[in-house]
């Protein structure tokens, strides 16, 4: 496949190897200071263009990739407050747009078990949920998008939980986030429930960019050839064989 990098930092160059060690050819590298080579390429020179840049830039970049008629995985954290402008843009385009806070496989089993612990835990309301995340201090965004993600999986299953907050205490109707910024960690996320007597909590962590990578690779090579808004569980339960080695 010929493969566009839209944000070629961290996340850009990790996916490269990868795209490359899969056989794929990178059609273009693409960063703020070349953006405007992507007006060179032709539109048939790309199958899919793979999207982590910035929170400022994410619309542009996705909007400009749907317009053009190339299917798009974005990673990008931090412009979901666009997410329903793109989602129309998609459908208006016939385009194709798949869309994950994170691509790790690892992760998106976290996804699930966070929701299965959050559905026993309906019945104890005495447990205070809350979360930690941890990243980098480059990171431009608080919260990840990933403990949005995690937010929104135990406010579907606690329903006295109404909304995420970012400050402290938070009331019964809130989930609070705690966001951490140190050296170089590529993200840890925790979930806990804390009673007077005890704890129960799961944390996922992440060694290395190379989970989210191999993630973003495989929706790149999944998403070509389909129509429409596609996240993680569509390419989880697809029938289709994943080739996640
Ligand atoms: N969904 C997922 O699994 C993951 C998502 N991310 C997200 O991906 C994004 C990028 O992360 P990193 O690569 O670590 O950041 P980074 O800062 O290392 O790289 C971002 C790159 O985007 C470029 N960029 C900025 N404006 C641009 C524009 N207008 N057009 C093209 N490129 C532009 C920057 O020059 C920079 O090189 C962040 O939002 C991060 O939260 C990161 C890891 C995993
Ligand atoms: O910026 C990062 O590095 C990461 N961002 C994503 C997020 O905001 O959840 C995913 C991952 O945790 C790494």
């Amino acid at each position: 496949m010929n493969i566009v990098l839209l944000g070629y930092g961290k996340m850009g160059k990790a996916i490269e190897q990868i795209a490359q060690e899969r056989g794929h050819h990178i059609a273009g590298r693409i960063d703020i200071s070349n953006r405007a080579d992507l007006d060179h390429l032709a539109d048939d020179a790309v199958d899919v263009v793979i999207e982590f840049s910035s929170p400022e830039a994410a619309v542009d970049n996705i909007r400009y990739s749907l317009e053009r008629g190339w299917p798009v995985v974005s990673g990008t954290t931090g412009w979901l407050n666009h997410r329903a402008d793109i989602e129309a843009l998609c459908h208006e385009k016939n385009g194709a747009f798949f869309y994950a806070s994170n691509y790790s496989i690892g992760v998106n089993l976290f996804f699930q078990l966070n929701k299965v612990l959050a559905s026993f835990m309906r019945k104890y309301p005495s447990y205070r949920v809350s979360m930690t995340e941890i990243h980098h201090t480059e990171k431009k965004d608080a919260p990840s998008g990933t403990a949005i993600t995690l937010a929104e999986g135990i406010m579907e299953h606690l329903p006295q939980k109404t909304r995420w907050v970012t400050d402290t205490p938070a009331t019964d109707n809130e989930v609070a986030i705690e966001s951490l910024r140190e050296g170089t960690v590529p993200g840890t996320h925790t979930v806990r429930y804390d009673s007077d007597v005890d704890r129960i909590e799961i944390t996922h962590t992440a060694h290395s960019r190379q989970g989210f990578a191999l993630g973003a690779v495989i929706a790149a090579e999944w998403l070509p050839g389909r129509q429409g808004l596609f996240g993680m569980n569509d390419l989880l339960s697809s029938n289709e064989p994943v080739n996640n080695e």
